[in-house]
């Protein structure tokens, strides 16, 4: 008889024994089905030495129900697998949460449904049909396949697959993906694009791990040069994963892709339908895709046949996922190329402090684009000084700045006003009782969306509609609006330019790949005079014709001041400011700033992106934070404040006296309320020799806590909320 451990998704189940029958063969990471009491659940089939079981004797053991028709997850996923749930203390089902999605391997249905137009001219005909039937013409595909070739949203597929215009057809999710063609459109690079191409592809030819930092300022045409990359892998008939920190990003991604390729490359993230995700998986690990683009959770996907990893805005914040396991993608995917002996790229104009360290000591392989592709030159950057220069009352755009995009509108030229604000106003305030409206759910305000005539809050979502009197004081029409979000400067805008065509861009209003394609689609054809935008816009898009980049706050990000704040500010600037003159056209930046000698800002006017870094680096190293120090954060919460405190203060007394091992708090965290939880924070701090995860694991671990208490460690935290 034959023993297996089987790890399932549940986080709540350890590692379980079963039997196979002697003459059953089974390979290590074979996905199977198991008896659980009455249920069955699905699991994958784990080595044995790298979890601890608790053994059940043999005559106990019961039997596997059945194994999965798909390859075995590989031994270098499983050992990936291992580190993450080991390095971010979070446990191993929860991580398989993410390589095995669903049931998606043991389940039988395995059909999606394409549809192919069927002639019929549906009873109520208009331009957007008739244009979209024109282009789709023969092809058949997927609701959202249709709808990107016919250049429409999925509601126009759907209404004319109501109307009888189309044959539905069930299409085998097996069906292969295109083969992307290495020698489709091979760009003629120029001399420094070659340079770091030549290292890139030499790599990709040893096939070992190594990791390479491609650094090149905005517009020098990373994307470009790492094809090259990514072409040799192809070549070599191995699997490439490219991730992007968002997935508004995706969609114009995936065009350039096809534009290189000549064919669209597989797609993962959240806003997939369960049947393209179900293709993508399968079509991963039976290895005929040979490409997927995806955001942080495509990490995780069962490749057969891995030659490169990419990371595309490699020193973007979000990679670092926030809540379930808090774990950095950006690292996780170095770990995975090193589990799966693959070089990976991390590519960025603005790397983070972590990855420029690490190449400095010489760990990474630098690759530097020093200048913009083509004709373009780099945008020159000024301040606006607000103290001497104020904006009119109420306003919050300065005169100069506002003779700048009057000027562009007159040349015909596109500008970007950058605010990483969300909504109307950040804050509403009553005027009589000086009550601040906050969410009822959080310690934070509710912040104005005029759009949708709300008010929400930025962390658990709660809305409501704007009161017409105060809640506190009943005073009718007394609210007022404090602070600009980017729709407010979007209504300045039309108030001062009214005939500018504006575009708001934010998560409100990109929410899927199909409105963030139809924002590029819209500013390409030049549809679009200004854009107003949060940092969703500030990094990846290439518009020619933008040539003059406002940043209208730029002391935002500096307050706060956590760990991050100098390096982010400084990032999304340079980011934003980046996109200014990437054409033939001259761009320029305007940076409004009521301190304009602070030495982040200093430095970005006067281009000074090493001495920034130097500076940054420094003053890491003297605070003991990453990359120099180890850090951790454990956030204490339940319903009720008392229990939260307690709990906290448990934790904190138990905490190990060892040198080098700096606890602060516990405190309240600085959201010391989220979604009607109270929150408690305690910091741990520690030199880099020490084993911090060992540590947290010994001390939390040991210790018991009610059920309404949850303990959540973050490693490496990039929030301090
Ligand atoms: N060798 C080349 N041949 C033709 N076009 C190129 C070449 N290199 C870059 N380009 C074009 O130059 C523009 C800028 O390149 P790209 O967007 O890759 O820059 P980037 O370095 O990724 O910039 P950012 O960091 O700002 O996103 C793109 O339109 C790209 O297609
Ligand atoms: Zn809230």
């Amino acid at each position: 008889m034959n023993r297996i451990t089987v790890i399932t998704r549940n986080a709540a189940l350890g590692p379980l024994d079963y039997r196979i029958d002697d003459e059953q063969q089974i390979a290590m990471g074979s996905l199977v089905r198991v008896p659980l009491g009455p249920r069955q659940i699905d699991g994958i089939v784990w080595d044995r030495e790298m979890v601890e079981v608790n053994p059940v004797p043999d005559h106990k053991l019961r039997k596997i129900i059945a194994i999965a028709d798909v390859p075995p997850i590989s031994a270098p996923l499983r050992r990936l697998a291992d580190w993450v749930s080991d390095y971010y203390v979070a446990p191993l089902p929860s991580i398989l949460r993410m390589v095995m999605p669903s049931s998606y391997a043991l389940d039988n249905a395995r059909t999606i449904t394409e549809y192919r137009a069927n002639g019929v001219l549906p009873d109520r005909m208009t331009p957007k049909r008739a244009a979209a039937l024109d282009a789709i013409a023969d092809a058949e595909g997927t609701i959202s396949e249709l709808g990107r070739i016919g250049g429409v949203s999925e509601a126009v597929i759907r209404g004319l697959i109501k109307s009888g215009c189309f044959d539905a057809e069930q299409v085998s999710i097996d069906r292969p993906f295109d083969l992307p063609n290495p020698q489709f459109a091979q760009p003629k690079l120029n001399e420094y694009q070659a340079e770091a191409a030549y290292k890139m592809v030499e790599q990709v030819k040893a096939q070992k791990f190594a990791c390479q930092m491609l650094d090149g300022v905005t517009g020098s045409g990373k994307t470009e040069t790492y094809f090259e990359a990514v072409a040799e892998a192809f070549l070599q008939g191995k699997q490439v994963l490219i991730l992007l920190p968002e997935i508004a990003l995706t969609e114009p991604f995936l065009d350039r892709f096809e534009a290189r390729f000549g064919v669209r490359p597989a797609s993962w993230h959240s806003g997939m339908k369960s049947t393209q995700r179900r293709r993508t998986w399968h079509a991963i690990a039976n290895g005929s895709a040979m490409a997927l683009v995806g955001a942080r959770s495509a990490l995780f996907m069962p490749f057969t046949n891995l030659g490169l990893i990419i990371v595309d805005e490699a020193h973007e914040a979000s990679f670092k996922q926030e809540d379930g396991v808090r774990y950095q993608a950006r690292d996780t995917a170095i770990m995975r190329a090193m589990k799966e002996n693959v070089p990976i790229i991390l590519a960025s104009a603005t790397h983070a402090i972590e990855t420029r360290y690490m190449a400095q000591l010489g760990k990474y392989e630098t690759l530097t684009l020093p200048s913009r592709f083509g004709p373009a030159k780099m945008p020159s950057i000024k301040s606006v000084d607000l103290t001497s220069e104020p904006p009119e009352r109420g306003r919050w755009i300065a005169p100069t700045l506002l003779k700048e995009i009057e000027q562009r509108l007159d040349m015909g030229e596109q500008s970007l006003l950058f605010l990483n604000r969300r909504g109307y106003a950040p804050l509403t305030l009553c005027r009589t009782c000086g009550t601040r409206i906050e969410c009822p759910n959080c310690s934070s305000w509710m912040v104005e969306h005029r759009f949708t005539h709300r008010l929400a809050c930025h962390h658990c979502g709660h809305a409501m509609p704007i009161p017409k009197n105060c809640p506190e004081c009943d005073e009718q029409d007394s609210l007022v609006a404090c602070g600009p979000g980017v729709e407010r400067i979007a209504d300045e805008v039309r108030d001062l330019f009214p005939d500018a065509r504006t575009i708001v861009a934010t998560s409100d209003t990109l929410y899927s790949q199909d409105r963030a394609a139809e924002f590029v689609r819209r500013v390409e054809a030049h549809e679009v005079d200004i854009i107003i935008g949060t940092q969703l816009v500030t990094k990846g898009y290439h518009f020619p014709d933008l040539t003059l980049v406002g940043i209208i706050d730029a002391d935002l990000g500096l307050a706060g001041g956590d760990l991050r704040a100098a390096e982010r500010t400084f990032q999304q600037i340079s980011q934003a400011a980046g996109r200014a003159g990437r054409g033939a056209k001259h761009g320029e930046v305007y940076l409004q700033s009521h301190n304009p000698s602070n030495p982040v800002l200093q430095a970005i006017v006067a281009g000074d992106r090493e001495g920034f870094y130097e500076q940054e680096t420094l003053s890491r190293k003297s605070a003991g934070a990453p990359p120099f120090g180890r850090l951790a954060a454990i956030i204490i919460s339940s319903e009720d404040e008392a229990e939260a405190i307690s709990i906290s203060r448990a934790i904190g007394a138990a905490a190990p006296k060892i040198d080098d091992l700096h606890i602060y708090g516990p405190a309240p965290a600085p959201l010391s309320m989220l979604r009607g939880r109270y929150r408690q924070r305690l910091l741990v701090q520690a030199n880099r020799q020490i084993e911090l995860q060992n540590i947290l694991r010994s001390w939390i671990y040991a210790l018991e806590w009610p059920r309404s208490v949850r303990v959540n460690i973050d490693i490496d935290p990039y929030n301090f909320m």
